[in-house]
């Protein structure tokens, strides 16, 4: 999947030298956190035996001091991966939305596209938690069990057995969770497909008395993924437990071995409560890493996503600004085939039109006329051939082409949430006052538009809803027209249009012409073609017949526009309709 954008600023690898200073400052902390211990050793040692008040002084000053260093330290680590995960969500939405805007095009469902999104917000969440901070601290392990080895063999003996069985429960976690965590984010995507799918149709729901049924086919996908949660959050919550249990048992122990070793006269008594404070700092960052497993494993799998994602934008940035199309389109030896399925939908289709033709694609329903329509546009990446305007391949051409010189009308109209002006602007940052009247006029609603309160700054709710179905599809239609764009792609542009809606269409085609522009338009309706010059009939994905109108739609027999459909294993030969 390529996707063209701006440049992808790959925020990970930037981090590197931030999570080296990250790993300094985790050291410094961690040396630091050996006050408690030390401070111990000095009052028991040192201070209760000398009965020296004014070292017991000094050595709380110096104590009180390394804390107060520790806490800013921490403050600073904490505050630094806070930022970090802002500065990665800042770098990586853009993208992350990109690619979830693209992935419905490769067959994904919304919701999976919608999970890329939310990728971004997993991993800031999991920087600005405990869990890196817990990953920070384990590489520095060692001095601690180096610290109490030094106090005595045996201590650091157990100590480093403990943190090898707490390494084993860690690790049983990540095997025991890893698949259900899989089987989480399939139930969890499935939840929102229903979910999203159930609101998309509330209006059939509603009018067919489906919603019961639609609660619970959302009632079922959920206990499907809540079960899944339970058994994850059981699996790591027991062993997490356990943990915890074990962490206690340790450090019981080790003060346990601690005074029989003081008994034995090998260890001071300031050595046994150093040794366990030691222990136990030493080992919580293992606790910590096993009961944050859940995040862990939440953020290691966004990222692994979100990496992947980055790696299929492809820069077009740099691509060269190739000058306005103004000659022909090429489709030459095209097949596409459905995204995910594999299926091929339109095979070796070639045609080639000029600069002032307007193109109508006529054929059977399911025939591949809106296949081979958004296959011309790029939308379905095609398997094979290729769409070329003016000579160019259609990659060559960088995102402000598909801006400013192609406008599309699909089959189902698709308003986006935000005024008439910026609907039919394309959402420009400067929206052209002249030519979104220009569109308007072209697509003939211009009248409609100033007669609403509002005028061209009416709000449309979300898909349009403020405006009815045939008002939809001509403020469609006058997007498609905003700018003057070379290549114009109407899909059934006039399934809902009145009679005045269609003399309105046949003048857009027909202005389309004049100025120099190319026009494809899927009918269904005879009317669509008056202002066409050139016909194509597609039958089971193949161009079964393309030429001049008069040549493929005999007048005498226009009716029968809608061509027989045949079975999918037949293949006609290239034929005229009506013939
Ligand atoms: N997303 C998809 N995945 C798989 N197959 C698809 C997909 N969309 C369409 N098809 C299949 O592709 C074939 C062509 O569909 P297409 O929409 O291009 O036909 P059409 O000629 O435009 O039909 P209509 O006139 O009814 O709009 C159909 O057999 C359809 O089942």
């Amino acid at each position: 999947m390529t996707v063209g954008t701006a440049k992808p600023q790959y925020g990970f690898l930037k981090v590197r030298g931030i999570f080296a200073y990250l790993f300094c400052l985790s050291g410094i902390i961690n040396i630091l956190a050996l006050t408690g211990a030390f401070y111990m050793l000095q009052i028991y040692d040192r201070a209760l035996t000398s009965g020296s008040v004014s070292t017991l002084v000094a050595l709380s000053v110096l104590a009180i001091g390394l804390y107060l260093f520790q806490g800013v330290f921490d403050i600073l680590r904490s505050q630094i991966l806070i930022r970090l995960g802002a500065r990665l969500d800042n770098r990586l939405a853009p993208f992350a939305h990109t690619v979830a805007i693209e992935m419905p095009r490769y067959g994904y469902s919304t919701a999976e596209a919608m999970e890329r999104g939310r990728d971004v917000d997993t991993l800031r969440g999991f920087l600005a938690g405990q869990g890196p901070i817990a990953l920070f601290d384990l590489p520095w392990m060692p001095l601690y069990l180096a610290f109490v080895w030094l106090l005595h063999p045996m201590l650091g003996l157990l100590t480093i057995g403990g943190a090898i069985v707490l390494g084993l429960i860690a690790a049983t976690t990540e095997l025991m969770t890893r698949r259900s965590a899989q089987s989480m984010i399939r139930t969890s995507v499935t939840r929102s497909s229903v979910a999203d799918s159930n609101a998309r149709n509330a209006d059939i729901l509603h009018a067919m008395g489906m919603t019961g049924r639609a609660v619970e086919r959302f009632e079922r996908a959920n206990r499907s993924h809540l079960d899944c949660q339970t058994r994850t959050s059981d699996i790591s919550g027991t062993l997490s437990g356990l943990s915890k249990v074990l962490r206690m048992i340790l450090q019981s122990a080790v003060l346990g071995l601690g005074a029989f070793l003081a008994i034995r006269g090998d260890l001071s008594p300031g050595a046994i409560i150093a040794s366990s404070i030691v222990t136990a700092r030493a080992l919580a960052p293992v606790d910590q890493v096993i009961a944050q497993w859940k995040g862990i494993v939440s953020a290691r799998r966004s990222h692994h996503r979100l990496t992947e994602t980055l790696a299929v934008l492809r820069d077009k940035s740099g691509q060269i600004e190739l000058p306005s199309p103004h000659q022909s389109l090429v489709v030459d030896n095209v097949t596409t085939v459905a995204p995910h399925s594999g299926a091929v939908l339109v095979s070796d289709v070639s045609f080639a039109l000029k600069a002032g033709q307007a193109l109508g694609l006529i054929g059977p329903s399911g025939g591949g006329k809106t296949t081979l329509a958004r296959s011309i546009l790029g939308i379905w990446p095609i398997l094979r051939g290729s769409i070329r305007i003016d000579g160019a391949d259609l990659n060559q051409w960088n995102e402000n082409f598909f801006d400013r010189h192609v406008g599309y009308l699909p089959q189902d109209v698709a308003l986006m949430e935000g005024t008439i002006a910026d609907n039919i602007s394309r959402f420009a940052k400067v929206p052209d006052a002249r030519k979104i009247i220009s569109a308007a006029k072209a697509a003939g609603i211009h009248e409609m538009i100033v007669h609403l309160r509002e005028g061209y700054q009416t709000e449309l709710g979300p898909h349009g809803t403020a405006l009815s179905a045939g008002q939809r599809q001509r403020i469609g239609l006058a997007r498609a027209l905003y700018g003057d764009p070379f290549l114009v792609v109407l899909d059934e542009p006039n399934s809902n249009l009145d009679a005045e809606g269609e003399e309105a269409l046949t003048q857009a085609i027909a202005s389309v012409r004049q100025r120099g522009g190319i026009l494809v338009i899927v009918a269904h309706r005879p009317s669509s073609l008056q202002a066409v010059d050139m016909v194509g009939v597609v039958q089971n994905g193949r161009l079964v017949a393309f030429g001049p109108k008069d040549e493929i739609v005999q007048p005498s027999k226009v009716r029968p526009l809608v061509v027989e459909r045949t079975a999918p294993s037949e293949r006609s030969p290239r034929s005229h309709v009506g013939e």
